[in-house]
């Protein structure tokens, strides 16, 4: 029987970058022609397009699902283009900005109005990265004067739009900076965030007993880039994400999955029946035909897809990462650490976690209450540096009915009343101010807590963990900070490593290009001779970042010097000065493999040499000094 929705036999369109490029040119002339054919103004002013606070509001409302599943996905976005000062933006599907993140609002942008309420349709901006991307259904970076209207020309924008399950156009993630700030890659990383986002709602939403998880390629099933289809229990196809209708050839958009039937049968060459007598076990994965005769490979497993669509997504990998097992990647230091403080779980001893910026204080203090008794109550973060002294105030204590004339006039419950029965992380805590820490020893003595403006006590019972970059015992010295909350805080303290002394890095590599859904993703070794060198000034978390970027634009091949982020580049140049070349080729290695910051081997490859430290860094891709650094630490030099 010939198939009626003729399957495509390449899986995945091979785009090159020219392709890409022409198809975006193409659709500027394009929009250039609608835009001249609408009559649009080009003089309109730019606070003609903005919604009122109502309407806004109503937008957001309607948009609560969305707007939770980006929030991650541009947080991170934010930090990998930090260098660009650049803002991210979420909109609606009519192009109405929803949130933007960043700092890179200038005063071009301000006239231009990236604010929350503007709208950036086509039709109100003429051609624009936002509103051409939501006509286009296309990913596009609309440069200067390529922009519709004179005024958005100091403006370089990169939007690319998302789609819910079903090919359902819902909004659009965009970058905007000014034309002279660094652009590379921008619009390969905003894909790669919209991509994720619209991962994250097609898991929120999807409908569906039965998920079959498939790609031409077996490497990329569990990745960003495989495609779902969920199945009803009689082997009808409820719901599909974009990457699954590329490979079957399936034009559907949001009504045709509904209005026509389309069973499994229609699109593999394989009876229900018979699919379903493999078992639906999530491990096992399987050569699959399509009715053309192409071959997919597939997994199968009972949907999770929840039932009402309002409900959460499951945790995606890198915020489930945080338990005390899993962060433990094989460094002493660390290992240590989480030990000592296994030793004193659920023992009410407060734990003050010492670490630069980045080394995991914050995900470590998750899993030490992921750890306790009180892992099902709340987990209670206060950032003490972030907010102003009078406004940590009634963060913390919170404050009663008429006590303040803010926002709140009703009272607001205090960050140490909502954790009560569970855990109080008080981050930065070196920043707390004098006058605060007297009324948080009190809370701590007495174990209750009275909110401003209120006579009574509450009393509050939670586990305090603490976390800071400062040298507190200084602060103390100096007067900064009371010995006696130093002491009341510190029941325990727990050092984390920093990345560069960590000899761990080629595990956490594998554990977050595991979180990155690349478990297979290979680095070269010019990239391992980068990292073994790098000071790593911003620890986990620039690791993190780079790796992030690294997998993105590198697309499932090896991660190459020219994946890794500009800061970072930037960082080695400055250094580079008594930085010693390493000779380095190409060779993709498995992270895996990347066993030179283990201590172990180490200590053979120095026998093996006969302690010829030439020899050894040069089978380990290390450069001299941190080779010398690394056997110090081992006490091997
Ligand atoms: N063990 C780990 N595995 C994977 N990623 C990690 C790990 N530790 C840290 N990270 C990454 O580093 C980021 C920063 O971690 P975290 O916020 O816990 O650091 P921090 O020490 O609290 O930083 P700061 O002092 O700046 O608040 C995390 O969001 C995550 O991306």
């Amino acid at each position: 029987m010939p198939n009626k929705y003729s399957p495509s036999s390449t899986p995945l369109p091979q785009v090159g970058l020219r392709d890409d490029q022409r198809a975006i040119a193409e659709a500027i002339a394009r929009s250039w022609r609608r835009c001249m054919v609408k009559g649009v103004d080009e003089q309109a002013p730019a606070e003609d397009q903005i919604i009122t606070a109502q309407e806004l509001a109503q937008r957001l409302e309607k948009n609560r699902l969305l707007l939770a599943q980006a929030e991650p996905e541009m947080i991170t976005l934010s930090e990998q283009i930090a260098h660009t000062r650049s803002l991210v933006i979420l909109t609606d599907n009519e192009g109405v900005i929803l949130r933007t993140m960043g700092e890179g609002v200038d005063e071009n942008q301000i006239r231009a109005s990236l604010l929350p309420g503007a709208s950036w349709s086509e039709e109100h901006r003429g051609t624009n990265a936002i509103g051409t991307a939501l006509v286009e259904r296309l990913a596009i970076s609309v440069q200067g004067a390529e922009h519709f209207m004179a005024y958005h020309h100091s403006l370089s924008c990169s939007a690319v739009p998302i789609f819910a399950a079903n090919n359902h156009l819902v909004a659009t993630l965009d970058v905007s900076n000014d034309l002279n700030a660094p652009q590379q890659h921008t619009l390969a990383l905003v894909k790669m965030a919209a991509q994720m986002v619209e991962n994250r709602l097609f898991h929120a939403t999807a409908e569906g007993e039965i998920a079959v998880h498939f790609h031409v390629r077996p490497e990329f099933i569990g990745t960003l880039w495989e495609g779902v289809a969920l199945f009803d229990a009689a082997g009808q196809l409820q719901t599909i994400n974009r990457s699954g209708q590329f490979q079957f050839g399936l034009p559907l958009d949001q009504d045709s999955l509904s209005a026509r039937r389309i069973a499994f049968e229609d699109i593999f060459d394989e009876s229900w029946i018979a699919f379903k007598q493999r078992g639906l076990n999530a491990d096992v994965l399987f050569p699959l035909h399509l009715r053309n005769g192409a071959r997919l490979y597939a997994r199968a497993s009972a949907s999770q897809a929840p039932s009402a669509p309002k409900k959460m997504p499951p945790l995606a990998p890198r915020e489930s990462a945080a338990s005390l097992e899993l962060l433990d990647s094989g460094d002493p230091q660390f290992k240590l650490a989480i030990t000592q403080v296994k030793q004193v779980l659920d023992k009410d001893i407060p734990v003050l976690i010492l670490g630069e910026t980045g080394a995991g204080k914050e995900l470590f203090s998750r899993a030490i209450h992921d750890a306790s008794a009180r892992r099902h109550k709340p987990f209670i973060a206060v950032n003490c540096a972030a907010l102003p002294e009078g406004l940590i105030e009634a963060e913390l204590f919170g404050y009663e009915e008429g006590a303040y004339t803010g926002a709140k006039r009703k009272g607001n419950l205090g960050k140490i009343q909502q954790a009560d029965g569970g855990t109080l992380f008080l981050d930065e805590i070196g920043d707390m101010p004098l006058s605060l820490q007297a009324r948080l020893l009190r809370v701590l003595q007495e174990r209750s807590v009275a909110p401003l403006g209120g006579s009574k006590s509450i009393p509050v019972n939670f586990m305090l963990l603490s976390a800071t970059n400062q040298k507190l015992k200084d602060k103390v010295a100096a007067g900064e900070f009371r010995s006696d909350l130093y002491y009341r805080i510190n029941g325990l303290s727990v050092q984390l490593p920093a990345l560069r002394e960590r000899l761990d890095m080629a595990r956490l590599i594998q554990v977050i290009l595991q979180i990155e859904q690349a478990p297979q993703a290979t680095l070269s070794e010019e990239v391992v001779a980068l990292f073994n060198d790098h000071p790593w000034p911003g620890n986990v978390r620039q690791l993190h970042n780079v790796l992030r970027t690294a997998v993105a634009l590198a697309d499932g091949g090896v991660i190459g010097r020219q994946h890794l982020m500009q800061d970072f580049l930037d960082e080695m140049h400055a250094k580079k000065a008594d930085a010693e070349p390493s000779a380095v080729g190409m060779t993709a290695l498995p992270a895996a493999s990347l066993k030179v910051q283990n201590d172990e081997a180490i200590r053979q490859a120095m026998l093996q040499h006969g302690g010829n430290i030439s020899a050894v860094s040069r089978q380990l891709g290390l450069s001299r000094n941190t080779l010398y650094r690394r056997l110090k630490a081992l006490n091997l030099s």
